[in-house]
């Protein structure tokens, strides 16, 4: 008796795992799969069982960020002015303000030096939020903006290899919160490495120092050391400084007041305050609105408040 238990315990010991139902066996030994109705087209179809489902969570906002690939070289290389070059900036920007154009979904983006943030809105179903499309089609629509608007920028200057690309990564923020901190991180960021980036050329333009002694000399200090040193050195009142340097730029459709409140979602006037639905004909509707309505360019503080209570429809639409 306790042999045979024993006996059956082993044998159950050593049974083969099942094999995972979605791999076939031909996908394992590379050989052709018996045609089965659903797989009628081609021997060959089996091979889509390889691809990864994408999809990015679901209500979240995704924030799909861009950054120039090597940058650092590539303005040397173009003979970009220090530590900030206007044309280049401008150029950023109006290739951001085509992908917004192009993609009614992204509300609002954020851009610093090579890189750009395009935040879609947490509703978002486009490309059934699947992350590599997001991804590829917003920084191809990007980089291509870049390349065709670069003569109106640069006139003087052609453009040379190797040529300018940027890399993508798609982040979702599960809260409203959680994305104003990421805005407000890459913001201070913008405001940190711009003080810096200040105060080391004019070290080292108006200072004479080299690149080495003006990193030696700025090594551990803060803020406030900094300021100092423009102030005291070369009357620079970093609070003066344009706010095109300080506050990167926030792109966003400019609605009118009167346009928002078919973006807004409309309350019924039950006891209940769950937003209604919106029907096909609203949301239509307010994709021809933002079709329409104009993408602007703004150098403006995106950490407090004001910005987002001013702009209702950049968060809360849909
Ligand atoms: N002179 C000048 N340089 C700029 C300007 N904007 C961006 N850059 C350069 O671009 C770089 C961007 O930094 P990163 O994105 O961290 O570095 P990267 O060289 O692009 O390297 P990867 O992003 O890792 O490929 C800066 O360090 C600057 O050298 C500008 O307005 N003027
Ligand atoms: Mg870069
Ligand atoms: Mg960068």
């Amino acid at each position: 008796m306790f042999r045979r238990r024993f006996r059956s315990l082993l044998r159950q010991a050593f049974l083969p795992l099942p094999r995972p139902a979605a791999v076939p066996r031909n996908a394992i030994h590379n050989t052709p799969p018996p045609l089965s109705p659903r797989m009628a087209n081609s021997k060959f179809e089996y091979v889509r069982l390889f691809e990864r489902p994408d999809s990015l969570l679901l209500n979240t906002w995704i924030v799909v960020r861009i950054d120039g690939r090597g940058f650092h070289r590539f303005s040397a290389r173009h003979g970009f002015t220090k530590p900030n070059d206007q044309r280049a900036l401008n150029l950023m920007n109006a290739a951001a303000v085509q992908v917004v154009k192009d993609l009614p979904d992204i509300t609002i983006a954020y851009g610093v030096s090579d890189e750009f943030s395009f935040v879609l809105h947490r509703a978002t179903t486009l490309f059934e939020r699947r992350e590599s499309k997001l991804v590829t089609t917003i920084t191809s629509t990007f980089t291509s903006w870049y390349m065709y608007l670069w003569p109106q920028y640069f006139p003087e200057t052609p453009l040379l290899p190797p040529l300018p690309t940027f890399d993508g990564r798609a982040v979702c923020y599960p809260t409203e919160g959680n994305l104003r901190d990421y805005m407000s991180w890459r913001q201070a960021d913008c405001h940190i490495n711009n003080l810096y980036n200040t105060t080391f050329w004019a070290l080292v333009q108006q200072g004479g120092m080299t690149t080495q002694e003006a990193e030696d000399k700025l090594k551990g200090t803060l803020s406030k050391d900094k300021n100092e040193i423009l102030f005291s050195q070369f009357k620079i009142n970093y609070n003066n400084e344009p706010e095109y340097f300080k506050k990167g730029s926030v792109v966003f459709r400019d609605y009118q007041d009167f346009e928002v409140k078919d973006l807004l979602p409309q309350h019924s006037k039950s006891s209940t305050s769950t937003p209604k639905e919106k029907s096909n004909s609203q949301l239509e509707k307010g994709k021809k609105l933002a079709k329409k309505t104009p993408v602007v360019v703004e150098h403006v503080d995106i950490i407090q408040d004001e910005f987002w209570v001013r702009r209702p429809w950049i968060l809360g639409g849909r």
